[in-house]
C-alpha cells in the first residue's frame, strides 16, 4: 500500500534534516517537538493508557523521548524516564526540567523501572548511531532485549545498523517502530506488529520526492502497516 515511500540511508537522513533546518528554516526544537508529539500519538493509538518507561539517549533521539514523555503525560499514561547520560546542551536540559514541571521521575534503577512498567519507549539512538554500542547503552540495551515488555523504537531500533539493520538476530526486538520523516533502510528488517510514520512537518516538494502518503486529517502518525 505504501511501497512507494523511500527508505533513507544514514547520509540522506542527515541531509534532510540539515535541509529541513536551513533551506526550508525549521529549528531544531520545532522539528523535535513535532517528533516527539507523533510518537505520543501513535502510542496512544495502539496501548492502553499505562506506565510507560522511556530510555532517552544522549542525541536527538533521546530528545524526541523527552518531548514524548510530556505529551504522553497529557494523554493519561503515567512516565518515567531512565536517562543515564545527560549532555550539558541548553535543548536537553530544557525539555528535561518541562518534565520536571509534569512531575515525570527520573528513575536509576533500571531492572525495577523495566518490571513496574507496561511499555518501553527506546529513545536511546537514531539515525546517526554507528558502530557498537558503548556503555552506558550496551548494558541498557541488553536488559530491554531480556524483558517481556513490549518495546517501541523511536526512528531506530537502538542498537541495529541505520542501513543493515540487525542481520545477526541479536538485538532489540521491538513491538512499534515510529519512523520520523521517512522510514530508514534498517526498517524493512523490522517485523513487530505496529509501524507508523511521524513527524508531520514535511514541506509537499520534499514529501512528493520521498514518496511519503498522505497524513490523514488532523493525525501526527500514520500507520504504514
Ligand atoms: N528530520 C528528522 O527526521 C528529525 C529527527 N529527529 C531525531 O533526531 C535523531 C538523530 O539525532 P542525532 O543526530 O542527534 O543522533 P542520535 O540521537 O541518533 O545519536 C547520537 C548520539 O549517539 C551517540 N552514539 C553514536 N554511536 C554510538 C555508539 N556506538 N555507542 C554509544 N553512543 C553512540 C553519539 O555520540 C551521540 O551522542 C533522529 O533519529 C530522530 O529521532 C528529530 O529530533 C528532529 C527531526
Ligand atoms: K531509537
Amino acid at each position: 500500500m505504501f511501497s512507494a515511500i523511500k527508505h533513507l540511508g544514514q547520509k540522506a537522513a542527515q541531509a534532510i534534516d540539515v535541509e529541513l533546518m536551513t533551506t526550508h528554516g525549521f529549528t531544531i526544537e520545532q522539528l523535535m517537538e513535532l517528533a516527539g508529539l507523533s510518537v505520543a500519538d501513535s502510542i496512544a493509538a495502539e496501548y492502553a493508557r499505562g506506565r510507560v518507561l522511556l530510555c532517552i539517549g544522549p542525541g536527538n533521539n533521546g530528545g524526541d523521548g523527552l518531548v514524548a514523555a510530556r505529551h504522553l503525560t497529557h494523554y493519561g499514561y503515567r512516565v518515567s524516564l531512565f536517562y543515564p547520560k545527560q549532555p550539558q546542551k541548553d535543548l536537553y536540559k530544557s525539555l528535561l526540567r518541562q518534565c520536571g514541571a509534569f512531575q515525570i521521575p527520573v528513575v536509576h534503577d533500571l531492572a525495577a523501572a523495566i518490571s513496574d512498567s507496561d511499555l518501553i519507549v527506546d529513545a536511546i539512538f537514531g539515525f546517526s548511531f554507528s558502530g557498537t554500542p558503548r556503555a552506558p547503552f550496551d548494558g541498557v540495551l541488553d536488559a530491554l532485549r531480556a524483558s517481556d515488555k513490549p518495546v517501541v523504537s523511536v526512528d531506530v531500533p537502538s542498537g541495529w545498523d541505520v542501513e543493515e539493520g540487525d542481520p545477526a538476530g541479536t538485538g532489540l526486538r521491538p513491538d512499534m517502530l515510529v519512523s520520523l520523516t521517512a522510514p530508514k533502510l534498517c526498517a524493512a528488517g523490522f517485523h513487530g506488529r505496529f509501524h507508523y510514520l511521524g513527524g508531520r512537518f514535511v514541506p509537499p516538494s520534499m514529501a512528493q520526492s520521498l514518496g511519503l502518503p498522505s497524513y490523514p486529517g488532523t493525525s501526527n502518525c500514520i500507520r504504514l502497516r
